[in-house]
């Protein structure tokens, strides 16, 4: 049988040779190989240095870079181009002008750049200031100084706070992402890392509904400090990593979360190692490939999970150890009064674009009705309403929660279900402890505008991985987005609770040519505990 390989990404990485192996390209190409990424490599610099000193830079030319370019660019074109170690402004101006082109022809093209220029064994790689860097700093997408690098970057040698040196760097150059790594900073316990990201018009319009040109956003994530030696090449391993995510689809707010976790892990590897041998000796970092368990992932640190820190967990769904199985999301009076009686254990009432007396009589009779049955009825959106009328739960989304009244909810004794797009969302949504998490879109769907934020089995299960290992202290999960009967099994043999379905029943006439009712019965049966059991062994 032969391997079928899928066909992988490619990110360039430029940068510069560390000969002691720990940085530079030999720790880009380690970890894009372990990413998933193929990795051509172009050389600024061939470094002498080992694990106590730099030695000596030596450049390579322009010409030779440009060379290496002309022949890789229709061969092996880059999704991402990662920059590392830039060794005279000669390198400088030629990579502004090289971007610049490029972007030109690809105007999906991402750079990111690693501005190295102090070596961590002490010693300088260049003598580039902020002003010499700044044709380059103008054409990038993405920057990953440490505290330090950011302050010169900044021109703000006195601040320390990472918020406003991201912000101040993306006033000075206009770079779309600023991540400040936080590895360098006073902070003992924690490694907090910064990301300032500029939404771009078409998301943030849809995000927000509004007419904008300039918005940012901020994620930032702690991990615990770890102790260790092997640390060489870290950042170069962090900035190559998130090239490597960036590269395959990920949106920033996951990229970023993926690469602290590959950092993290790789620290973690090397622990105890180094605490047994307790010398000085400066090891390479350890890249461990795809980043899976729970523990490698970092905190999310947000105003939401700050502001109910205190709020005590979400009911549960009290199953009684029954799956949960189909959960039919449904617009009106009519599907619902349709599918209760087929025995459901959730539904949940989705309503769009209704006048808001109609909205509350539609919700009062939905609860209504929902009484004579053991259904537990979700309301999507309303979650004022649903107070107001007792309902079982309600199901909130990303753009309702900053808003939402989540104390008012879980102080009313309504069940919550939080939509999450991703790992990030998915981390901080687990920190509020509703009472399921739902993760979508899985495939794509008609039912809603879901652009750039399709998850895709893999992903799904890697998502999945982000929950605690002990069984009792996981919240249930719904997979949701383009579920069909042909896909349901797929989607279940990853471990989730329940699959969400729209069309998968109010279509089934055209689809399959077999009513609604038939199509929750099939449905039903594919998730029943058997049909997982035979799946899941
Ligand atoms: C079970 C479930 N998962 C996700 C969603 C989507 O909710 P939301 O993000 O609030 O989007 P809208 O449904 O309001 O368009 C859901 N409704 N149910
Ligand atoms: C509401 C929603 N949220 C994420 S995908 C989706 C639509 C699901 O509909 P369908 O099952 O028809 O794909
Ligand atoms: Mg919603």
């Amino acid at each position: 049988m032969t391997n079928v390989i899928k066909k992988k990404p490619i990110i360039w990485t430029i940068s510069g040779s560390d000969c002691s192996g720990g940085a530079g390209i030999a720790a880009d190409i380690k970890t894009g190989h372990g990413l998933g990424v193929e990795v051509c490599h172009l050389i600024t610099a061939n470094t002498v240095q080992n694990s106590q000193q730099l030695v000596s830079v030596n450049a390579v030319s322009v010409e030779l870079l440009q060379q290496q370019v002309d022949v890789l660019i229709d061969d092996k074109t880059p999704s991402v181009i990662k920059i590392g170690l830039v060794a005279n402004a000669e390198q400088v101006q030629w990579l502004a002008e090289l971007l610049g082109q490029l972007k030109q022809s690809n105007p999906n093209l991402l750079s990111v750049y690693d501005p190295v220029g102090q070596a961590s064994v002490g010693g300088s790689f260049n003598a580039l200031s902020s002003t010499d860097l700044t044709p380059l700093l103008k054409q990038l997408d993405v920057i990953t100084p440490n505290l330090n690098e950011a302050k010169s970057l900044a021109g703000l040698l006195n601040e320390n706070t990472a918020a406003l040196l991201a912000q101040k760097i993306y006033q000075n150059f206009g770079i779309t992402s600023v991540i400040v790594k936080g590895g360098h900073s006073a902070d003992e316990k924690f490694s907090n890392d910064y990301c300032y990201h500029q939404l771009n018009q078409l998301s943030a319009a849809k995000q927000d509904n509004q007419d904008k040109t300039q918005m940012a956003i901020s994620y930032q994530l702690a991990s615990s400090r770890i102790d260790t030696h092997y640390s060489h090449g870290g950042g170069c391993s962090f900035a190559t990593a998130l090239s490597a995510f960036l590269a395959q689809g990920y949106l920033m707010r996951d990229a970023f979360t993926l690469a602290k976790a590959f950092i993290t892990q790789g620290l973690m590897a090397s622990e105890p190692l180094s605490q047994e041998n307790g010398h000085q000796y400066y090891g390479a970092f350890e890249q461990q490939g795809w980043p899976k368990k729970a523990k490698c992932f970092p905190q999310v640190i947000s105003e939401l999970a700050n502001k109910y820190q205190e709020l005590p967990t979400f009911k549960p769904l009290a199953l009684n150890g029954e799956q949960l199985g189909l959960y039919p999301v449904i617009d009106s009076l009519y599907w619902l009064k349709r599918l209760l009686p087929l025995g459901l254990e959730i539904i949940q009432l989705r309503i769009k674009n209704v006048t808001n007396e109609q909205l509350e009589r539609i919700i009062v009779e939905a609860i209504e009705f929902a009484k004579d049955y053991k259904t537990r009825l979700f309301i999507n959106d309303y979650w004022q309403l649903a107070i107001k009328h007792g309902a079982y739960g309600v199901h909130i989304g990303q753009e309702d929660l900053q808003d939402a009244d989540l104390a008012a909810i879980q102080q009313a004794g309504l069940r919550l279900g939080i939509s999450t797009h991703g790992c990030y969302e998915f981390l901080l949504a687990q920190q509020l402890q509703p009472s399921y998490l739902a993760i979508g879109a899985i495939f794509p769907t008609k039912t809603k505008d879901m652009t750039g934020q399709i998850q895709g089995i893999d992903n799904l299960k890697q998502v999945l991985a982000l929950r605690p290992t002990e069984k009792s202290q996981q919240i249930p999960v719904v997979a949701i987005g383009g579920i069909s009967l042909e896909r349901a099994p797929k989607v279940l043999a990853t471990g989730v609770e329940s699959i969400a379905v729209v069309t998968a029943i109010t279509e089934a006439e055209s689809s399959h040519g077999i009513t609604p009712e038939h199509a929750v019965v099939q449905l039903q049966n594919a998730i029943s505990a058997e049909a997982i059991e035979v799946l899941q062994h």
